[in-house]
C-alpha cells in the first residue's frame, strides 16, 4: 500500500490541510483535513505538544481516507486510538502526559502552544511511514489584546485589556490554591471584550505561601483597582473563580460591594483551608476527616468524602453567607468532581439565595465532568498535585464528556457575563 502511495506519478504527495492555516486562538476549533492519500488508505493521526517544562502531551486516532484519498475530521469517525467516532478536536482533547499526574497548564500567554500533527501509513501501533505533517499554533492572546502586569499597593495580578480603547466590564479572574499567578483563562476571554484580571491571592511572589488566613481585602483592594481603571466600565465587576477561586468568588459576592456577576466552576460554599476573614467577621474552615480518604483501584486518592458536611453540627460556622449577596451568579457543575462535592455546593447556594428572596441562580450540570473545566480542547488532567492535601488526587471526569462541557461552559460564561456587565441588563421590577 504504500509503496503504491509514495510511488504513484500522478498523485500530489500528501497534505494536511489547516483552517485557520498556521494558528488560531487556543479556544477555536481548528478543521484538519489530508488530501493526496490513495483511496481508502488506512492512516494515523498523531499529536503533540511539548509544555513549558518539556511534557509531552500526546493523542492519535486512526482513520480511513475515503474513495477520493481524502480525509476530513469533520465528516470522518476515527477508528479507534486515544478516541473514536466523529471527533473533529479529538487530537486536542484526548491528549495525554507522559508524565504522571501532570496537567496542560499555560505559563507564559504570549507564546503559543505549538501542536505538531502527522499522518503515518497504515494503522500499525507503532506508527508506520511519515507521509505529511503540519504545525499548528495555539495563541492565548487574541490580536490586540493589552497584557498588563499590576503591582498595586498588594495586588499581584495580571490585567488583560481587549482591543481598542473600551471602556470595557471588568472582571477578575481565580483560580485555586497553590495556583500562582495563572493567566491562560483571562488572557482568552480578554479577546471577547473585557477588562479581564487575572489575580494572584497565594503562592506567587511576596503572597502568602500558606493558606491559615484568607484576608478579604486584598480582594477589595483588587475589586477597586479593576474599577477606578480608566479602561474599566460600570459600577461593579464580574468574578470567574475555579475551585478554591470558586469559593472565593462566593466569599467577595457575599461579603463586599460592587460584584455584579459571578461565575462559579466547581466552588464551594463552606470555607475551606484556612481562617476566612473580613474586617471583624471570622468564617473558619470546614472540618475534615482523613479516615474518609479513599484510593482507587490505582491507588490514587480520592478526596470526595474527606469534607464534613457544612449543613451539620458546629460545621455550619464554614458557610459562606452567600444569601447576603445580591450578586447574579451562574454555577457550572461538573457532576463526576471528585475533588468536593459541587453540585450539592451549587444547589445549596441556590436554595438559600431563593430563600432570602435573591435571584434565582443559573445552574449547569455536566454529566461526566469532573473538576477542572477549563478553557475548550484542554486534555483533562485525571490526576494532580492537589496543593492543600500535598499530594496527587483525581479530579474526576471522562474525557470526551469533560471536553463537550468545557466547551459549552465557555461559551455560557461568556454569555452571562455579556448579559450582565455589559450594561443591557434586564431591569428587575420594582417590588411594590
Ligand atoms: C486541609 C485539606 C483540605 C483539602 C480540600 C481540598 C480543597 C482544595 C481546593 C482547591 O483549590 S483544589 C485545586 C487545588 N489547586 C490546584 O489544583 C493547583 C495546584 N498547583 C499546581 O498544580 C501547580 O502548582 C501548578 C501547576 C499550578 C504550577 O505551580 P508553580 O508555578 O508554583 O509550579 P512549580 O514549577 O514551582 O512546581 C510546583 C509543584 O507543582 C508541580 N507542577 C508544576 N507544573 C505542573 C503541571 N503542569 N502539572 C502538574 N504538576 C505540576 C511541580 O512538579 C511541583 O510539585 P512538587 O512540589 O511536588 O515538586
Amino acid at each position: 500500500m504504500h509503496a503504491f502511495t509514495t510511488q504513484n506519478p500522478n498523485r500530489m504527495a500528501p497534505t494536511v490541510i489547516l483552517e485557520p492555516a498556521g494558528g488560531c486562538l487556543c479556544d477555536q476549533p481548528v478543521h484538519i483535513a489530508v488530501r493526496g492519500l490513495a483511496p481508502e488508505q488506512p492512516v494515523t493521526l498523531r499529536s503533540v505538544l511539548r509544555d513549558e517544562k518539556g511534557a509531552l502531551f500526546r493523542a492519535h486516532a486512526r482513520y480511513r481516507a475515503d474513495s477520493h484519498g481524502e480525509l476530513d475530521l469533520a465528516r470522518t469517525p476515527a477508528l479507534g486510538g486515544s478516541f473514536s467516532g466523529l471527533e473533529p478536536m479529538g487530537l486536542l482533547w484526548a491528549m495525554e502526559p507522559d508524565r504522571p499526574f501532570w496537567r496542560l497548564i499555560k505559563r507564559d500567554v504570549q507564546t503559543p502552544f505549538v501542536v505538531e500533527l502527522e499522518v503515518l501509513d497504515g494503522h500499525e501501533p507503532d506508527g508506520g511511514q511519515r507521509l505529511a505533517r503540519a504545525v499548528h499554533e495555539r495563541h492565548f492572546m487574541a490580536p490586540g489584546v493589552r497584557r498588563v502586569p499590576v503591582r498595586e499597593g498588594r495586588v499581584r495580578a495580571t490585567l488583560f485589556l481587549p482591543p481598542g480603547t473600551g471602556p470595557f466590564p471588568g472582571i477578575i479572574d481565580l483560580f485555586g490554591i497553590g495556583s500562582g499567578l495563572l493567566e491562560y483563562r483571562a488572557s482568552l476571554l480578554a479577546g471577547k471584550g473585557f477588562a479581564v484580571m487575572a489575580l494572584a491571592y497565594n503562592n506567587y511572589e511576596d503572597l502568602p505561601k500558606d493558606m491559615d488566613i484568607i484576608h478579604l481585602e486584598y480582594f477589595e483592594e483588587a475589586v477597586t483597582y479593576l474599577l477606578s481603571h480608566p479602561q474599566v466600565t460600570g459600577s461593579g465587576v464580574g468574578v470567574l473563580g475555579i475551585s478554591k477561586g470558586g469559593e472565593l468568588g462566593f466569599a467577595m459576592a457575599s461579603f463586599l460591594k460592587n460584584i455584579t456577576a459571578a461565575v462559579i466552576i466547581n466552588g464551594s460554599i463552606s470555607n475551606i483551608g484556612g481562617n476566612l476573614q473580613y474586617k471583624d467577621e471570622t468564617v473558619p474552615s470546614v472540618g475534615i476527616n482523613t479516615k474518609r480518604v479513599k484510593r482507587t483501584k490505582d491507588g490514587l486518592k480520592d478526596i470526595v468524602d474527606l469534607l464534613n458536611n457544612p449543613l451539620e453540627g458546629p460545621d455550619q460556622k464554614s458557610l459562606i453567607p452567600v444569601e447576603r449577596s445580591d450578586t447574579a451568579f451562574l454555577f457550572l457543575v461538573g457532576q463526576d468532581d471528585h475533588n468536593w462535592k459541587s453540585e450539592f455546593y451549587a444547589r445549596e447556594a441556590s436554595k438559600r439565595l431563593q430563600a432570602h428572596g435573591k435571584e434565582k441562580p443559573q445552574i449547569i450540570c455536566y454529566p461526566e465532568t469532573g473538576h477542572h473545566i477549563e478553557p475548550p480542547y484542554f486534555p483533562l488532567c485525571k490526576a494532580s498535585l492537589n496543593s492543600l492535601v500535598g499530594s496527587p488526587v483525581i479530579w474526576g471526569g471522562e474525557p470526551r464528556a469533560h471536553a463537550m462541557a468545557q466547551v459549552d461552559a465557555w461559551q455560557q460564561l461568556q454569555t452571562f457575563f455579556h448579559n450582565h456587565l455589559d450594561g443591557k441588563k434586564k431591569t428587575i421590577p420594582a417590588k411594590l
